[in-house]
Parts: structure tokens; sequence; C-alpha cells
């Protein structure tokens, strides 16, 4: 059999990417493309490792193969990624800000952006944190890492600070710099220049994805990181009572301002339901059901997923090692699904972004 590498291209412009919605080669989305004989190998460049459509997308590449050129073709096809980013962050090295906020506090945001983060990195991309919750920075515990100090140096005179390495990724909380036992009265431009030096002082290296931990409600730094940092989207975190949901449209707005004006990402409904650890498929909506969704459809925001209510959450928390770790639970499941969610809106963002740039200098 003689197979061009043109036939190949012409039959897999025929993938449409869903949520990029366009084809794959107008995309450049294919690569490496090798023929011998009848065996066919290429690659895909997906826009993130975390795409939960890698199968879906896989096998629609072999049906047009075979559909456009013949079912003896031998198809190797190799799923990459090479992350996108469409504007300066600030951060050289980051492509991507994902800010986490919550309206009101104790809803769960750290425990989303910590196993957000490692799911991320889970998935194979390079990722870093930082807790900017100056109110109660509780990523060293969750890390294990209470008293520890990042290592700082200078260079031309200017402060380098390490970022700590952990469960393969990058973090750093304003906690390191603080005495737990000493709370400091934070002072609005003292809090500013702190959390400031944790995105520009610090030495990120290449990362695909900075998730920020921001403190609850709407506060100084909120303004500081979304006007000093261009960030990607923010991901919303709420808990089914009524309380919980107007006080995170409340932050929604917030983000939707125009001085502010970050994209929204979608909204995380945690401690949706109680499941009892002997009986995961039981599911009590004790806080009653749906309030996530139904606020993310009122304004209209993408629904990024349920995290139940479990013991083990809080356990794994406070022993220093997040869930998502563990190998095969339903809740590592959960947070997987909910980080590939988040990946697709920072490609459907940026692919928007270019959208526009293109149509602005053509
Ligand atoms: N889905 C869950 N199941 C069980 N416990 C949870 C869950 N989510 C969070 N928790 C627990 O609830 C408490 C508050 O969570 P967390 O610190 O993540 O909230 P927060 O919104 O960041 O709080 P803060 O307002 O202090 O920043 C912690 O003890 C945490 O372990």
């Amino acid at each position: 059999m003689n197979i061009t590498k043109e036939q190949v291209l012409q039959a897999l412009s025929h993938v449409e990417e869903p949520d990029l919605k366009k084809d794959l080669v107008t995309l450049n989305m294919i690569q490496d493309i090798h023929i011998e004989g009848n065996k066919l190998a290429f690659s895909v460049v997906l826009t993130t490792p975390a795409c939960p459509l890698k199968g879906l997308i896989e096998n629609a590449c072999r049906n047009a193969i075979a559909h456009f050129i013949s079912k003896e073709v031998e198809v190797t096809v190799i799923m990459t990624s090479q992350v996108t980013t469409q504007r300066n962050t600030g951060v050289p090295g980051v492509k991507n800000i994902i800010a986490v906020a919550s309206g009101k506090g104790g809803v769960g945001k750290s425990t989303v952006s910590v196993n957000l983060a490692l799911a991320l990195a889970k998935t194979g991309a390079k990722v870093g944190l930082i807790d900017a919750d100056i109110y109660g920075p509780s990523i060293p515990i969750m890390f294990g890492l209470e008293g520890a100090r990042p290592m700082a140096t200078q260079e031309n005179g200017k402060t380098r600070i390490e970022p700590i390495e952990k469960y393969g990724i990058k973090l750093l909380s304003i906690g390191f710099f603080t005495d737990p036992n000493q709370p400091v009265p934070w002072r609005g431009p003292m809090v500013s220049t702190a959390v400031k030096q944790l995105f520009n002082d610090a030495d990120w290296g290449e990362l695909d994805y900075l998730v920020i931990d921001l403190p609850p409600g709407t506060g100084d730094i909120h303004i500081t990181v979304t006007q000093s940092f261009p960030i990607t989207g923010a991901v919303v975190v709420t808990t089914p009572q009524n309380v919980a949901l107007a006080d995170a449209k409340k932050g929604i707005g917030m983000f939707m301002m125009e001085a502010i004006n970050v994209p929204i990402m979608g909204i995380v409904e945690n401690m949706a339901y109680f499941t009892p650890a002997e009986l995961p498929e039981n599911k009590y909506y004790i806080f009653g059901q749906g309030g996530g969704q139904k606020l993310a459809a009122q304004l209209d925001v993408p629904f990024l997923g349920e995290i139940p209510l479990i013991k083990g959450i809080s356990d794994s928390g406070d022993a220093g090692k997040p869930i998502v770790l563990e190998e095969e639970s339903p809740m590592t499941t959960a947070f997987i699904d909910m980080a590939q969610r988040v990946a697709q809106q920072v490609s459907i963002r940026n692919a928007e972004k270019a959208h526009i740039l293109n149509a602005v200098n053509n």
C-alpha cells in the first residue's frame, strides 16, 4: 500500500477537537508523521496532558484513517501535549495562572487548590502552588511542611527564593515566612508586597500551571494579584448551603467587575454530598442538591464538579498527604475529573484569546 503524508493530513482534517471546535490539522496538532509500507505513526499534540477527551480524540483519529484511507493501515497514535499560553503572566516561564477563590471561609478552598495542583501534576503537567491565604495559610500543614523555611539567596542585590518541592510540585506559602505562634496583624501594603514576592522573587522555572490559593472573600490581595499578574482564570469553590452560594455569587461578581476582569473557569461544589467510606455508591445530599450547578447555570459559567464530604479528605489534609495522592479511590477520581475540566477551560480560554489576537492582527 502506498500511503502519502497528504492523505494522512487530509483524513485527519476530518477530526474535530471537540472543545476548540476546529480540526486537528488546522490546529497544528498532528506532528511527526512516519510512514513505512502499511505502517503509520503520528503524534497528536494536545493542549494539556490533563485532556479529558484524550481517548475520544485518539479513537476519532484511528477511525478517520480507517475510513478515508484503509482499514489495512496499522496505526500508532502517540498522544502528547504542549500546554498553551496566550498571555505574558508576568512571571517568566509560567504559562498559566489559575486562581482558586471562595466567597466564604472554610468551604474547602485550600483542599481544592492542593488537590487540583497535585492532580494536574499527576497527569504529567509542570505545576506550582502559591498559598496566599494570609488569614490561615494551611498548605504547610497539608504538605507536612510546618516550620519549613525555603532557601533564599542573594543575586545581584536581589533576593531569590527557592520554592519547596514535594509530591512532584513546587510550592510556596505565606505561612513559611510567618511564625504561626505569633500571628502578625498584616497591613495592606505589607500584604501586597509579601504576596507579590511569592510570584516575582521565586525561582519557579518552567511551569504549565501556577495555582494560587487566595484568601476567602474579596479583598486587597485579590486586587493586588489580579492587577499585577494576568490570571488565566478563576475557580470558585462553594459548599451547597444557600449562605455559601450567595457569597460565591459575590466572589464571582468581583472577578467579573470591569476593573478586575478575570475569566471565571467555573464553580466547584465541595462537600456536595456525604458518602460513607464502606458504601461509596450511597450519596446523601445533606445540605441540599444541585445548588452549585444551578448557580453556574444562572451565571453562565462552567460547572467543574462535585466533591463529596469524606472524612478521609480532612484526615489526609491533617496528615500532610493530600488524598489525590492515593492510587485508587473515588476521591482521587473526583479530583482528577475536576482538574481535567479546569485544564480544559484553560485550553479553551487560550484558544479563544489566540482567535481574538489573530482577528486583530489580520
Ligand atoms: N470534601 C471534604 N470532606 C471532608 N473534609 C473536608 C472537605 N473539604 C475540606 N474539608 C476539611 O474542612 C476544613 C476546611 O477546609 P480548607 O482549609 O480547605 O478550607 P478553606 O476554604 O481553605 O478555609 P479558609 O477559609 O480557612 O482558607 C479542613 O479541615 C479540611 O480538611
